[in-house]
């Protein structure tokens, strides 16, 4: 497949509701959207999922715009391609930037799906037909606000409840929790709040029965999470520590954490998030697809890598409806009983509703 063009986004959506963690609120979501093109006028789309301010990651909207127009489209733009894996071996030069690259890495691989007539999530080597999701809660200032939330979530069927801690938002939140839901699948993310000065308190979310603790250290920390897992009977997962398959593969060597947040902007793309899921399958490692409070088009991609099997925990991928009025897609994504069905259509299986799309894009470049 020949890259033909490559229109870039920069799209400014209001979610709902503000959503709250250690580190920051966000309701303005500022992300891009990115969409290559065949010979033929094939579109495959992908998202980069960062935020206008770089809390979470070092990237940020802006930043990511500059490194897709200077460097990542001019190394993809007018390139005959065999596969999608390609695209990552392209872009290794250029250091990090993964939520960038992973745009292209995406949008590349939902044109390939579509082009050979089959679903991305069967070009990945996904075979579920549905998957099963949860939802992530932001902080609240009032608990009750929180029991409610949850009470509603959990009426609606999620598998699991994600809840935000911070240092003085922890032990008591999720006893009240746990006091009201005693039998919920529940787990926290701490978003590398804590330190291991903070152990004793760490320690204290054993006695709740939950999931996983995620990320309760640094970013990028490998050596304190796994001395910190050696005093915890609860599992760590890792989100902000696993940037590619290297972090992945030391995190498993050094039993950094038992579970991983797979998201697919963080580690490069899908070609990347494929080679560490087929680690973890092998290491025994659980995994779940983690969000970035996406519009439809990254919520299609993580649906899709959802479908491979060693995605073994219910993840982030809640209903458009949580988020967004209206979704930026056609079907917008549905989680009914805890499940969202995969797509079987070619590519990401949703049609991508440009007319809206366009309603909340605040800067557009074509690239030909
Ligand atoms: O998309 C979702 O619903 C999950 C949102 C979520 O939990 C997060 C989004 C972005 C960064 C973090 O704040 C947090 C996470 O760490 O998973
Ligand atoms: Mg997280």
């Amino acid at each position: 497949m020949k890259i033909d063009e490559i229109n870039l986004y920069k799209m400014n959506m209001k979610m709902k509701n503000p959503f709250t963690t250690s580190f920051g609120t966000q309701q303005e979501r500022l992300f891009i959207l990115v969409e290559v093109k065949n010979e033929e006028g094939i579109s495959g789309w992908g998202e980069c999922v960062t935020a206008e301010l770089p809390l979470y990651i070092e990237e940020f909207t802006d930043s990511s715009w500059l490194m897709l127009e200077k460097f990542l489209v001019p190394l993809l733009l007018k390139k005959e391609l065999d596969h999608p894996d390609e695209v990552h071996e392209l872009f290794r030069p250029y250091k990090r930037n993964h939520l960038a690259k992973s745009a292209l890495d995406g949008a590349v691989w939902d044109l390939y799906a579509k082009t050979n007539g089959i679903s991305l999530a069967e070009a990945l080597g996904g075979e579920k037909r549905a998957i099963d999701v949860g939802v992530s809660l932001g902080i609240k200032d009032d608990i009750e606000d929180l029991l409610s939330e949850v009470k509603e979530k959990t009426e609606e069927g999620y598998k699991r409840i994600k809840i935000k801690i911070k240092p003085g938002k922890d032990v008591e939140v999720v006893r009240q929790v746990r006091e009201r839901f005693p039998d919920i699948p529940l787990m926290v993310d701490a978003n590398s709040a804590y330190t291991l000065d903070d152990i004793d308190v760490l320690k204290e979310l054993d006695q709740f029965n939950l999931m996983m603790i995620e990320q309760p250290l640094t970013a990028g920390d490998l050596i304190d999470h796994a001395k910190l897992q050696k005093h915890l009977e609860t599992a760590i997962c890792l989100d902000e520590s696993i940037h590619s398959y290297e972090d992945a593969r030391q995190a498993i060597e050094l039993g950094s954490g038992r579970i991983i947040n797979m998201k697919v902007g963080r580690v490069g793309g899908l070609t990347e998030a494929k080679k560490i899921h087929d680690l973890c399958q092998r290491e025994n490692i659980d995994m779940w697809c983690g969000g970035m409070l996406e519009s439809g088009i990254g919520r299609a991609h993580n649906i899709a890598i959802t479908a491979l099997a060693n995605f073994t925990l219910p993840g982030d991928t809640a209903s458009s409806s949580r988020y967004w009025e209206k979704d930026i897609i056609k079907p917008e994504v549905v989680a009914a009983g805890g499940q969202v069905q995969v797509p079987d259509g070619p590519g990401i299986g949703y049609e991508v509703d440009v007319e809206e799309l366009l309603k909340h894009a605040v800067e557009k470049k074509q690239f030909v």
